[in-house]
């Protein structure tokens, strides 16, 4: 059965989606962007900050449903400009240390609320 998932821990929803879906032991978490959930504005600073705050985000929204970084599967990443590519890399080894996710990075035109960088997860566990 589908379950919402919903915490305060993370950026409340800025348009018509949920923070994360779980379905069938996977867990399908909404692009974050830097947020912070205290606020509900993007963090000052540039491209680390907000990576920083979307890593965050994600762990918080990650802990609310009952998984850990170890069960992403598959991330993808959407940055503002290739630029940031090799700082948002160093910051994401920091988080996914080892067995990375399978990932996908792209740059766009545009992000919400001028985000410099967004990123999508998925999550997945063993059926029990
Ligand atoms: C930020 C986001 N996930 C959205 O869809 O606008």
């Amino acid at each position: 059965m589908k379950r919402i998932i919903s915490t305060p821990n993370a950026p409340a929803a800025i348009g018509p989606y949920s923070q994360a879906i779980e379905i069938n032991n996977t867990l399908y978490l909404s692009g974050q962007i830097p947020v912070d959930p205290n606020t509900g504005s993007i963090v000052e600073g540039g491209i680390i900050e907000q990576t920083q705050q979307v890593f965050k985000n994600i762990k918080a929204i990650l802990d609310a449903a009952g998984y850990t970084v170890n069960d992403v599967v598959k991330s993808t990443v959407y940055l503002a400009d290739m630029q940031y590519f090799a700082e948002v890399n160093s910051l994401y080894k920091m988080f996914y240390t080892s067995d990375f996710p399978a990932r996908s990075a792209f740059a766009v035109k545009g992000l919400p609320l001028g985000a410099l960088v967004e990123i999508e997860t998925i999550a997945a566990k063993e059926p029990a």
